[in-house]
């Protein structure tokens, strides 16, 4: 049996992530991978009913979990709190270990749904690689009358460990990692920048380059397909990635794994709680299923990730899109075609294998 832990979370966490379980319950079903799903607090409805954003028995779920898929967190009514629920976000991430947050950005071939001119925008397949546990979010932040600070440190080591990743990442790739940082100005930069260079030289099949994060966020948007992986701190990857959603179409997309030392991994749909248009039935969960999919490619799976890959990928080619996209299909809509796609796929395989039995018998 596989233990997810599933954290809906807050605003349309709930919605975009009850797609995403179901895809995997029919999945799991039919291909008997054994997926064993429980429900836990997370986020602002921990406030609500624990007075914590990560109450210890969520945090103790999640630790003896083998994956963990989370919706989102986050709503002004809690934004007065003393603990938000974005820091139960922040902890969780550091209580797992999980360092590497791996986003990919694709735009599909035509770029259709590319606000970028398609000969600028179309084919752009590109790999966030953003540290997670470390930098200004988890400095000390202080706030005092008429003055505030944010510490942003980062350890050798720190980066060390999520160059790596990317520099594998890039080798199953094209081959390149984009570095991207704020050398010019800030002491944590210089460090990013000496040490990417000198785990570059693990890896003289992958071509290096840094770039300024100003000048990237320009670049990603006029040039988007020379970039392969990028890799770069925090809040920059945080930022970026945001920023990169939107030449694929819409942030509604993107899913995301958050990696450590072989712990349970964290799959999260990029975007937030989305707060304006929770509980229309409205929002995209393809980013929330392109999460579960990751889910399943990381726990190994045979090609159970694939299939749910491909189930949505052929599900948005075929014209189902919700309205950041500019269609009018739902939330739960949306996921029901995903899953049709996967039962005709279901279908097909096990009309193969029941060939290939007749087959057998026929010969044996
Ligand atoms: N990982 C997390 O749980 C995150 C939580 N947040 C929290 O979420 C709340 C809202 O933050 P925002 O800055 O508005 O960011 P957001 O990502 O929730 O929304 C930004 C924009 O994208 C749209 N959008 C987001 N996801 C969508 C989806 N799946 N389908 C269609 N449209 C979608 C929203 O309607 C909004 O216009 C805040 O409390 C924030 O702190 C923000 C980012 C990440
Ligand atoms: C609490 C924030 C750091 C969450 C966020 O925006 C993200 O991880 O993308
Ligand atoms: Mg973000």
């Amino acid at each position: 049996m596989i233990n997810i832990a599933v954290l809906p979370g807050d605003g349309i966490g709930p919605e975009v992530t009850r797609e995403a379980v179901e895809c995997l319950r029919l999945l799991s079903a039919r291909r008997n991978l054994g997926l064993h799903f429980t429900e836990h607090d997370f986020g602002g409805v921990a406030i609500d009913h624990h007075g914590t954003p990560l109450p210890e028995a969520t945090l103790h779920a999640c630790l003896a979990a083998d994956a963990v898929l989370l919706g989102a967190v986050g709503g002004d009514q809690w934004n007065d709190c003393p603990v938000r629920p974005e820091a139960g976000l922040l902890e969780i991430r550091q209580q797992l270990g999980l360092y590497a947050n791996l986003r990919p950005v694709k735009v599909m071939q035509g770029g259709q749904w590319s606000p970028l001119r398609s000969d600028v925008a179309a084919g752009s397949d590109i790999l966030v690689v953003r540290e997670l546990t470390g930098g200004i979010y988890y400095g000390e932040h202080r706030l005092a009358p008429g003055e505030a600070s944010d510490l942003c440190t980062y350890t050798r080591e720190q980066v060390e460990r999520v160059a790596h990743v990317a520099f594998k990442a890039a080798r199953a790739r094209s081959g390149k990692v984009t570095q991207v940082d704020k050398a010019n100005v800030l002491a944590t930069s210089k460090l990013w920048r000496s040490t990417v260079t000198d785990v570059a030289r693990n890896y003289p099949d992958v071509a290096l380059d840094h770039l300024y994060v100003d000048a990237c966020a320009m670049a990603v948007v006029t040039e988007p397909r020379r970039f392969d992986v990028v890799l770069t701190e925090n809040l920059f990857g945080d930022i970026l990635s945001d920023l990169l959603s939107v030449i694929g179409g819409s942030i509604g997309l993107l899913g995301s794994a958050s990696l450590g030392n072989g712990g349970p991994g964290l799959f999260e749909p990029i975007h937030g709680s989305a707060p304006q248009i929770a509980g229309l039935n409205i929002a995209n969960p393809a980013g929330a299923i392109a999460s579960a999919a990751m889910m399943l490619d990381e726990l190994g799976l045979g090609d159970g990730g694939a299939v749910l890959h491909e189930a949505l990928e052929a599900t948005l080619m075929a014209g189902c899109r919700t309205p950041d996209l500019g269609g009018d299909a739902s939330t739960s809509g949306f996921g029901e075609e995903v899953r049709d796609r996967l039962r005709v796929r279901s279908r097909r395989d096990h009309g193969l294998r029941n060939l290939f039995m007749t087959d057998r018998g026929c010969c044996g």
